[in-house]
């Protein structure tokens, strides 16, 4: 058993060093992780980043080559141990349906409750029918059922052996857009009502920040950024983090006394950044990012997008670099039309050195002469 965790319960899920090769693939590369009882953790990263391989390994379908994996205190596969799938305590809910099609609802649901008794098992079958929403359909076969009805008895089957945990692979995928939605919701609310602790792979970034309590956003095999969706996306820990969780662009800037400033000028104070003058990127998001009509302005509008609550600006500074901005959906700037550009009040921008998010000066930037990027015009912070 792992220690206690906040004195009570073990972690419901832990990974420590975990990796796995498939030949010359480094499928995960030591993957560290804890999930606590109750959380429910989006996993998100690019197609081949080694999302379905994690999940694989902590389900029991693939053995890892390191590292230790616990499911509620227990070690489940370690140098010397390996426990089976069917033993570990985890519900599996695919893209894929994956019922079984020549059995009813009920039999599908009951399929892993086979160590109860009969009357116990069938008790437990239409409570989880039940929470499910789906009870009067117990009779029913798959093919029956429609798309986000088979998704909700495919968590009623992972559910019903009171898994410690539930892992979703993409599990609204294969359902049109207004449908995915609602049973992404329905689900969601399930997963919450009865604490169960979960991992949901997902390819939609939406759906990663608006489902977790925490996001893990992995690349190359590697954890990148496990964090709450608002860090995820307001403190990028990466420049890969900040470009593949919504939309940023990135512009050479400048620390100096605490100013930061770049081409479109001051863009905010750093706090803590006195005495120091250290070049830097700046991440600006397309909300960050204000447009004013001025015929002095060097910058141009190039093209628009859009996107129904909002006008997706490009913006061509005079240096040749582009930027994108939100607009309200009844503004529309031309193409041509010359635009000043500032950076919304209030914006605290993440900065990046070498790719990696920094918060303090780096050590030996204090006093650090630079070449700070030419401002044009300065703009003052509304
Ligand atoms: N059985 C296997 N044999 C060889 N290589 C594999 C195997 N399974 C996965 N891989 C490789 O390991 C890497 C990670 O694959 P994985 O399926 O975990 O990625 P993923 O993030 O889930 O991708 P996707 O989002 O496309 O489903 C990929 O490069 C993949 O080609």
């Amino acid at each position: 058993m792992t220690s206690d965790f906040n004195g009570t319960r073990p972690p419901a899920l832990t990974l420590a060093g975990v990796s796995r090769r498939y030949g010359g693939v480094h499928a995960a590369t030591s993957l560290d992780l804890t999930v606590t009882p109750g959380e429910m953790v989006t996993v998100i990263g690019p197609s081949g980043c080694g999302k379905s391989t994690m999940l694989r390994m902590i389900a029991g379908l693939e053995r890892p080559d390191s590292g230790i994996i616990t499911i509620a205190g227990e070690v489940v596969a370690d140098r010397r141990r390996y426990q089976e799938p069917e033993r570990r305590r985890v519900g599996l809910v695919f893209q894929e349906h994956a019922l079984f099609p020549n059995l009813t609802v009920a039999k599908n649901v009951a399929f892993g409750l086979n160590r109860l008794p009969s009357r116990e098992r069938q008790k437990r079958v239409a409570e989880v029918l039940e929470l499910v929403r789906l009870g009067h359909l117990a009779a029913r076969y798959p093919h029956e059922l429609s798309g986000g009805e088979q998704q909700r008895v495919a968590l009623a089957r992972a559910l019903a052996p009171r898994p410690a945990v539930v892992l979703l692979d993409e599990p609204f995928s294969s359902l049109d857009e207004t449908l995915r939605g609602r049973v992404r919701a329905d689900i969601v609310a399930v997963l919450q009502e009865t604490g169960t602790t979960s991992l949901l792979v997902t390819h939609d970034q939406t759906e990663a920040l608006s489902v977790g309590d925490r996001v893990v956003v992995m690349r190359d095999g590697a954890i990148e950024q496990a964090d709450t969706p608002e860090k995820v996306f307001e403190q990028p820990s990466t420049r890969f983090v900040a470009s593949f969780m919504g939309d940023a662009d990135f512009l050479p800037a400048n620390v100096h006394n605490a100013l930061l400033t770049c081409e479109i000028g001051v863009v905010s104070t750093v706090p803590g950044w006195a005495n120091c003058d250290v070049n830097v990127d700046v991440v600006l998001r397309p909300h960050e990012v204000a447009l004013a009509h001025d015929p002095a302005a060097t910058a141009r509008v190039i093209s628009q997008e859009y996107r129904g609550a909002f006008v997706l600006h490009y913006i061509r500074l005079a240096s040749g670099r582009t930027l994108r901005s939100w607009q309200p959906h009844h503004i529309r700037y031309a193409p041509g039309t010359p635009v000043n550009v500032t950076v919304a009040a209030g914006t605290s921008p993440t900065l990046l050195v070498d790719d990696r998010a920094v918060t303090e000066p780096p050590v030996g930037t204090a006093g650090r002469p630079t070449q700070p990027p030419a401002p044009s015009p300065i703009t003052v912070l509304r």
